[in-house]
């Protein structure tokens, strides 16, 4: 049965989807050191889609963290330009929360619970009461509500990961950022937040922006991977990884996708160095 108000809202959602949440134009990142520039990026180019898990990946040193800070509007650009929401990134806002790897940031002396609430209170985004209802909600979410009056020092690293997860979240942000979250974990737990991450976007549906320099952990993660040449970093190419997840691991197509990943990466003759235009290459998106 026809139902326009049901076309208008697809149309209309149609319209949101083709529009990126977060562009990155011709992005060139530099530090400035008392004797040297320091190029990061050089040009580089995205956009991220409501929804999207998008991975940067590349070798140490390309610029992965600083894209992530830039971003973050804590690095601006030497040239190009973020936009989030159509509005030009210049600072720090609580519309982007970033997840570093070191969850030891939790305050120790302050519950689980207390830590996820105080963002929501140092940033005036609600009272207390509001707050701790909220916090408990995501603690909930990452399995952690048994623990809201627990100690930092009492969990485990991957405890400590959701708390962090959860705080990162309650703060309902645009974007959640995450720099090599969890890269100090052993193998097991490791694979097991990924597992969790996934669980949690399947059902809060936020847009992620992660950084790795595992071909493995981005394909798992991941449902768009920009690729970035070694310093500095520029677009090498693009990346559908929708159709894997930790099931995936070990099957033929999936250990494919990572060899020809690496290939693009550490082999200079994969993919010619100097980019202009991405081209359509089935599932990849050279940079030519
Ligand atoms: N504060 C800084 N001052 C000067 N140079 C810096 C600074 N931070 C990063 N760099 C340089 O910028 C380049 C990109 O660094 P960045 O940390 O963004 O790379 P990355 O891809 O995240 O690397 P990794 O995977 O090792 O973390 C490197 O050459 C690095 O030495």
């Amino acid at each position: 049965m026809h139902n326009p108000a049901a076309e208008a809202a697809s149309v209309s959602a149609a319209v949101q989807a083709s529009t990126p949440l977060l562009q990155v134009d011709q992005v060139s990142l530099q530090y400035r050191t008392s004797s040297a520039v320091v190029q990061a990026t050089h040009d580089v180019s995205f956009g991220v889609y409501p929804a999207d898990r998008f991975v940067l990946l590349g070798p140490s040193g390309c610029g992965k963290s600083s894209l992530l800070k830039s971003v973050a509007g804590f690095l601006p650009p030497a040239s190009g330009e973020i936009r989030l929401d159509g509005q030009v990134v210049r600072h720090p806002g609580p519309d982007r929360i970033v997840v570093f790897q070191e969850f030891d940031q939790l305050p120790p002396w302050k519950t689980v619970l207390q830590n996820v609430m105080f963002p929501l209170l140092a940033s005036k985004t609600l009272k207390k009461r509001e707050a701790a209802e909220r916090a408990r909600h995501y603690l909930e979410k990452v399995g952690l509500a048994r623990f809201a009056d627990a100690y930092p020092h009492t969990l485990s690293g991957g405890m400590k990961a959701r708390v962090a997860i959860a705080r990162a979240l309650a703060m309902q942000p645009k974007m959640l950022l995450m720099d090599e979250p969890f890269a100090a974990l052993d193998a097991l737990t490791r694979r097991k937040m990924q597992e969790e991450l996934l669980m949690l976007w399947d059902e809060v549906r936020f847009t992620l922006l992660f950084v790795t320099h595992s071909i493995e952990e981005a394909l798992v993660v991941g449902n768009r991977i920009l690729l970035l040449s070694p310093h500095p970093g520029r677009v090498r190419a693009e990346i559908n990884s929708h159709q894997y997840d930790l099931a995936s691991l070990g099957g033929a197509g999936f250990q494919q996708t990572a060899q020809r990943i690496h290939r693009l990466l550490f082999d200079e003759g994969a993919a010619p160095a100097a980019p202009e235009k991405p081209i359509n290459f089935g599932d990849v998106r050279f940079s030519y």
